[in-house]
């Protein structure tokens, strides 16, 4: 005798493991995650799961963990067509001799569009499911995560001179602001007020940003002592450090995302804290770049909420957040000397949950929790380097990588099926992609 189900529901995925990452430190064993309208409308033992919900679709990943999907918190996406023109130079010389004339030659919604899809591309496959992305053009950026249905924060890019984007920075402002008038009310989309950095951005236009930024609740993403020559030139020509300047402008607030914080005083550390800002720890850019090691132990201390982000594809040069969450754990323990800094779950909790609340999208996403939106990355654990699994979140961070992505949902919609892209053709991409290295190589 069949038992007729209480409920159907869109999709149902049953999974070995489940970590929801809220509550805390909980990893559910033969669970199911039911979802509907692009909700997660249960979380319950897969035997319930069976006799309680239809599902129209239904994933059965006996070998798999579910997180909840991964937020890359500060990147360049468009920036993926500039991956390995300029390596092993320190940012000034990096940005300065190589990346910057080439986005003036060739930064242009085009170039946007075709990079930022194919970034989109990485990111699905390694089971990211929001980008944080502050670019030229970002409404080109829009139209390249609505295309492929991934959640993005845009940023409305602010800087002193002129650029193909933009004249001066009212016409950042303006153009940033007529964007996100334009794309705000979609759903996967969110706004951050994205000043570049200290050193390309004057009071003036600080205060500009801090204006909007309180007028449409949006928070401020900017690059942030990333360089010891960031801070000696903030000296010499503010007479005060970076921070101290933000500070005196008003712009340390909840609302500040400080991207990098690599060179930091213990009152700087102290001040971030008390000021409630958030940071984007971007542990591969600072080695790759020569930048430094962020103090994460020290902010971690003080109660700093702390994401993580790949920084563009050109100073990583990958967009896998498997790899930031590896080497942000190993490089706390190191750099402290305390193997107990950093644990495996502290890392998921970083690149998920921690990220969602410096955007102020933890409402919607971070964690896997009914009501929130159906983000979610499923890990297949059944690899020999995986195998055996005493802990999924240990394997997760230390065992194993992006490779062993299966499934990617982002609000309820399935964006990689068994490694494969849903919303996106490799091949369109990868013909882009040679199209813009011939371009760019001339
Ligand atoms: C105006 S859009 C963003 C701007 O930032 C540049 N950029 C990329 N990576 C970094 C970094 O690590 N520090 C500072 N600036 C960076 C990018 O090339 C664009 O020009
Ligand atoms: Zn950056």
């Amino acid at each position: 005798m069949t038992i007729a189900s209480e409920f159907t529901v869109d999709t149902l995925i049953d999974a070995r493991w489940i970590i929801p990452v809220e509550p805390t430190h909980q990893t559910l064993l033969h669970h199911s995650i039911a979802i509907s309208n692009g909700k997660i409308t249960a979380i319950l033992p897969t035997s319930e799961a069976h006799t309680k919900f239809t599902a129209k679709q239904h994933f059965q990943l006996k070998d798999h963990a579910l997180i909840p999907g991964l937020i890359n918190l500060h990147t360049h996406a468009a920036m993926s067509l500039l991956r390995g023109l300029a390596d092993d130079l320190p940012l000034m010389n990096w940005l300065k001799d190589h990346i910057w004339p080439a986005e003036s030659r060739h930064a242009s919604p085009e170039f946007v569009k075709d990079g930022t899809l194919l970034a989109c591309a990485e990111m699905i496959q390694g089971g990211i499911t929001t980008f944080n992305d502050m670019y030229f053009f970002p409404e080109a950026a829009a139209e390249a995560a609505l295309a492929s249905k991934m959640r993005a924060a845009l940023g409305l890019i602010t800087i002193d001179f002129p650029t193909a984007y933009a004249s001066d920075a009212d016409d950042y402002l303006s153009k940033g602001l007529a964007m996100r008038d334009r794309y705000n009310g979609e759903n996967l989309l969110s706004f951050c007020m994205a000043p570049h950095a200290p050193y390309t951005v004057g009071d003036e236009t600080l205060a500009k940003v801090l204006t909007y930024a309180e007028q449409l609740e949006l928070p401020i993403h900017i690059h942030l002592h990333e360089t010891l020559n960031e801070i000696e030139q903030s000296l010499t020509q503010y007479h005060q450090r970076p921070i101290q300047r933000l500070h005196n402008l008003g712009l340390l607030t909840p609302s500040l995302l400080a991207v990098h914080a690599v060179h930091l005083t213990p009152q700087e550390i102290t001040l971030l804290a008390k000021q409630g800002c958030h940071v984007a720890h971007c542990p591969t850019s600072n080695l790759k770049l020569a930048s430094g090691i962020a103090p994460v132990d020290t902010m971690l201390a003080k109660g700093i909420n702390i994401g993580l982000g790949t920084d563009g594809a050109a100073s990583n040069n990958r967009l896998d957040m498997f790899a930031e969450m590896r080497l942000a754990a190993l490089l706390a323990k190191g750099s402290s000397g305390k193997a107990e800094i950093l644990p495996a779950y502290q890392a998921l909790e970083m690149a998920t949950l921690n990220a969602a609340k410096a955007l102020g999208i933890d409402a919607l996403t971070g964690s896997l929790k009914p009501g929130k939106a159906a983000d979610i990355t499923a890990v297949n654990l059944s690899a020999l380097s995986t195998s055996p699994c005493y802990d999924a979140a240990s394997h997760l961070i230390y065992a194993s990588g992006r490779e062993h992505v299966s499934h990617v949902w982002v609000n309820g919609d399935n964006l990689l099926n068994e490694g494969k892209l849903v919303t996106l053709d490799s091949q369109e991409l990868k013909a882009k992609a040679n199209y813009w290295q011939g371009r760019i190589k001339q």
